[in-house]
């Protein structure tokens, strides 16, 4: 594969997704862009990723913003979308079902299973171990810590934050911008935007 990602945000999140990137053979090497840092990896900020990429620096990019800040993550997809091909990553060791679509800027890490007529929608990270069942939905720019377990027929919000070991039974919805804590059940909708944990899950924030 001799193709180059850069990767907007240079901290532990971009040295997994580079990781990733380059050890499972998607892309022969990887160029850091960051607005905060200025490290000695750094080729620059946004504005250099985008005068980098008009110039054929570098063919694909990804947004390495974690979970804390989800919805800058969807405003930067927002705003390079048009200007900057993005690409996916999705680890060899994950399952998706043919009839599955995996949108622009997502990552799947490992051991991800996703089943038939899934949609995970642009930006959104899938940690460790997923399993997303068949006919659900991901938003944008959600981020799934690892073994989160989401049964058929659900839809998540975008700019959500699923917890290590969230399980989220059949014909649930949740509302955009919501957090779910670490091992909370969601066994009700979830219609309000706010933090939840505890089985079953409850609004604490
Ligand atoms: C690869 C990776 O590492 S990806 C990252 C993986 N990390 C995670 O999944 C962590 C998920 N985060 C959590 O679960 C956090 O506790 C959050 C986001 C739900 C809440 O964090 P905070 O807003 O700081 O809440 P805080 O710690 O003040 O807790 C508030 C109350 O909720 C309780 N609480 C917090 N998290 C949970 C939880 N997961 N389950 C049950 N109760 C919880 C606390 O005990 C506390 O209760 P109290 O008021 O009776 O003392």
């Amino acid at each position: 594969m001799n193709k180059i990602l850069a990767i907007l945000g240079a901290g532990e999140l971009g040295q997994q997704i580079a990781n990733f990137a380059i050890n499972d053979n998607h892309y022969s090497d990887v160029y850091f862009y960051d607005d905060l840092n200025d490290g000695k990896q750094i080729k620059g900020n946004t504005i250099q990723l985008i005068f980098d990429f008009e110039n054929n620096l570098f063919d694909e990019m990804i947004i390495g913003i974690g979970y804390n800040h989800l919805k800058a993550r969807e405003e930067k997809f927002n705003f390079l979308q048009k200007k900057i091909k993005f690409g996916r990553i999705i680890h060899s060791t994950s399952w998706v079902d043919k009839s599955a679509t995996i949108e622009e800027g997502c990552i799947v890490y490992p051991k991800c299973v996703i089943d038939k007529n899934v949609i995970i929608k642009h930006n959104s990270i899938l940690n460790l171990n997923c399993t997303i069942s068949h006919d659900s939905t991901i938003a944008s720019s959600c981020f799934l810590a690892p073994s989160v377990s989401i049964a058929g027929f659900c839809t998540i919000g975008s700019e959500c934050f699923l917890g290590i070991g969230t399980t989220i039974i059949d014909n649930i919805n949740i509302v955009d911008q919501t957090a779910i804590g670490a091992g909370t059940v969601v066994v009700k909708n979830i219609i309000k935007k706010g933090i939840y944990v505890g089985n079953p899950a409850k609004l604490i924030k």
